[in-house]
């Protein structure tokens, strides 16, 4: 008599981007470890392009993959997310990023151990991304986007740098952009109220630029936003900015006013930069908007 044996459970997939953070794989390499001995089944692809992680996950949420996880900074988490879509798959996270925001807003763990145990631990967060529609298409963000002066050093800093300096790359980068971006008025619209800013932050979550807060009210696993409407200061106020970031004190900001918004419009004079999740994400006139759906996120504790 014919007997159907259990079907061995699919490999989990581990999406990884070799370019993000200081190309430190060996940290991937560790967690990987603990997982094999823990007998988890792997499958690691490699991206070799951007954009390839969505698809990659696209892939294997149709499969009915139950877990895929991004191996990469805030960008290849954003990817993935993207990918999966709002469907069962859940989103695995190894932080090997250069800034990893979404890893410290989740609290997420950083030795091998921990972050290994916490694929394979079953507890979850939710976590509801916002959606960005501009002149280059749509993509998922999960932890902010910026417009104005934030996104002019997103778009500037240079690879091999961030690779040398990790976070510091993006200070130097704000020391050389200071004395040369034109600053200019960005018009918002947050749900139909027009308010008009100097640099602009939409955030899914509390914190920015590394474990540094901005949005202390904010609620990732909720929709809508918190946007940050920093004033028309100019480099006084950039400069202020940049000081108070790394102390903490960047919600105590003169001239920052935090709103709560589900639709924030975004258009300048002229075309305006702007970033999603520390990588730039073409200019304005841009949307911004609820993902149709949450995500589930492998958290240790
Ligand atoms: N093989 C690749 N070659 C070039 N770019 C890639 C490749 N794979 C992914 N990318 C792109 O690299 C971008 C940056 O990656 P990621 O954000 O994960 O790293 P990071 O910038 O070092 O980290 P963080 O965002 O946490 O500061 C991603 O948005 C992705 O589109």
């Amino acid at each position: 008599m014919f007997r159907a044996h259990p079907a061995a459970p699919a490999p989990m997939l581990v999406i990884y981007n070799p370019t993000a953070g200081r190309r430190r794989a060996a940290r991937l390499w560790r967690v990987l470890d603990v997982l094999v001995g823990h007998g988890v089944a792997l499958e690691l692809v490699e991206t070799t392009h951007a954009g390839h992680a969505r698809a990659l996950a696209r892939d294997a949420a149709r499969r009915g993959a139950e877990l895929v996880v991004a191996a990469g900074g805030d960008g290849t988490v954003a990817e993935v997310t993207d990918g999966l879509g709002a469907g069962a798959t859940r989103l695995g996270i190894i932080p090997i990023g250069t800034a990893n925001v979404l890893a410290h807003e989740l609290r997420l763990p950083t030795d091998p151990g921990s972050v290994a145990a916490a694929l394979i631990g079953g507890r979850t967060r939710t976590l509801w991304p916002g959606r960005l529609s501009g002149p280059g298409g749509e993509r998922l963000f999960v932890q902010m986007l910026g417009v104005g002066f934030d996104a002019q050093v997103v778009h500037h800093v240079s690879g091999p740098v961030k690779r040398a300096l990790g976070r510091g790359a993006y200070v130097a980068q704000t020391l050389r952009e200071l004395p040369r971006y034109r600053f200019a008025a960005i018009h918002v619209r947050l749900d139909g109220r027009e308010r008009s800013a100097g640099s602009v932050i939409v955030s899914k979550g509390c914190l920015y630029g590394g474990p540094y807060r901005l949005a202390p009210d904010a609620v990732p696993d909720s929709p809508g936003f918190s946007v940050a409407l920093f004033a028309e200061g100019g480099i006084g106020q950039a400069l202020l900015a940049g000081m108070a970031l790394p102390l903490n004190l960047l919600p105590r900001l003169p001239g920052l006013r935090i709103e709560r918004a589900h639709r924030v419009e975004l258009m300048g004079d002229q075309d305006l930069p702007a970033q999603a999740d520390g990588d730039p994400a073409g200019t304005t006139p841009l949307r911004i908007d609820d993902a149709p759906g949450p995500v589930a996120v492998m958290v240790g504790r």
